[in-house]
């Protein structure tokens, strides 16, 4: 029998992504729901409740407007907004942090799918922190470099105005506040003691993104230098499809260049370890739209319905 899947959302970035994903699956059935309707209270509660899994691509306010239409007890959501990933009773959807967060997708009934920056920080610092290697009382720093397409139709629409102002031409730094929506989240899902400092750079390009937190070597036990800690990623994420730990020659293929657009189209992500034995740099880089959004919803859905974990992803 087809798995009848729920897009609450269709139409935004996310939600498109996600669609296109499903193209030629025969297992799933998509229930869709007409242009007019696709925001009537009435109409989401109805297809939310026929579903086998909704997948919520919305704002956060209507991402919770969703869940509480829910009456049908047994179906499953995957919420890709903010609204639910530091609730106690929902699954953080980042399956290849350690075996209990991949049993929480393949049996949970409520995932939340990580933000696109708190993927890059919690793949760098979940391994190192929980297994000692790390502190949790480091006080972590970090930056990212994204594409537009993070900030959804309205970012898009701006950075594609022919009319737009000048300095949509440079990068440009924002949550000058330092307070990020996925702060929250990185402090929980990782065990830090204190929210990171980070000062993320939206750019003039469609997608895919890098973020980097630098480290005094000295702080890390057992792994004072990049070849070591890359040993370690290597170990940890080993087996794991969607996670490549990429090897010291991978600098030089780059030439040294970091690109916030090296993997845009590519569903997985790219772990780096640069800089010397004295201040190592841990980079995650991958596509907002892909490992940070509709590609890690997808990978999700499939160890829900216990298909192959890349069924749909472009790796
Ligand atoms: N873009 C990205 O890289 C990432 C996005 N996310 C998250 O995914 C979610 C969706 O983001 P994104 O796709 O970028 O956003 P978009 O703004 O591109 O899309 C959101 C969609 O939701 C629709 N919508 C808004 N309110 C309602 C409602 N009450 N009922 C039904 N539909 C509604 C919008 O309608 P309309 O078309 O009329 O505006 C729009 O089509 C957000 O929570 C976002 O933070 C997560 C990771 C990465
Ligand atoms: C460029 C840009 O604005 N990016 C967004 C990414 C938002 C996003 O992906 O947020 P959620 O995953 O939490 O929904 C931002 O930094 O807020």
């Amino acid at each position: 029998m087809k798995t009848k899947i729920f897009i609450d959302g269709s139409e935004g970035t996310t939600g498109l992504r996600i669609h296109e994903r499903f193209m030629g699956r025969e297992d799933i059935e998509i229930l869709s729901i007409s242009q007019e309707l696709r925001k009537d209270e009435e109409e989401r509660r109805r297809l939310i409740n026929s579903s086998d899994i909704s997948i919520l691509c919305l704002p956060d306010a209507a991402a919770r407007e969703s869940v509480s239409l829910i009456e049908n007890e047994s179906v499953r959501i995957i919420d890709t907004s903010t609204a639910h990933r530091t609730k106690d009773d929902w699954s953080y959807g980042f399956p290849e942090l350690s075996a209990k967060h991949r049993q929480a997708v393949e049996k949970g009934k409520r995932i939340a799918v990580p933000g696109c920056h708190a993927t890059g920080f919690i793949s760098l610092l979940y391994p190192i922190v929980s297994e000692g290697i790390l502190s949790s009382e480091y006080p972590i720093s970090g930056f990212s470099i994204t594409g537009y397409s993070g900030g959804g139709k309205s970012m898009i629409a701006q950075y594609e105005d022919e009319n737009r102002a000048e300095e949509f031409d440079s990068p440009r730094e924002y949550a000058l506040s330092q307070q990020h929506k996925h702060l929250k989240e990185v402090k929980k899902i990782a065990g830090l003691s204190r929210e990171p400092l980070f000062s993320p750079i939206v750019a003039d390009y469609y997608s895919g993104m890098v973020v980097s937190v630098p480290v005094y070597t000295e702080f890390l036990k057992g792994c004072h230098t990049p070849d070591k800690l890359r040993l370690f990623f290597n170990d940890y994420y080993a087996g794991q499809k969607l996670i490549r730990v990429m090897p010291q020659s991978a600098e030089e293929e780059i030439k040294g260049m970091m690109a916030g657009n090296g993997c845009s189209g590519w569903d997985g992500l790219k772990l780096y370890v640069t800089g010397n034995e004295e201040r190592a740099v841990l980079t995650a880089q991958f596509d907002n739209l892909g490992k940070g959004a509709s590609g890690a919803a997808i990978q999700c859905l499939n160890i829900m319905l216990g298909c192959e974990e890349e069924k749909g992803l472009n790796l």
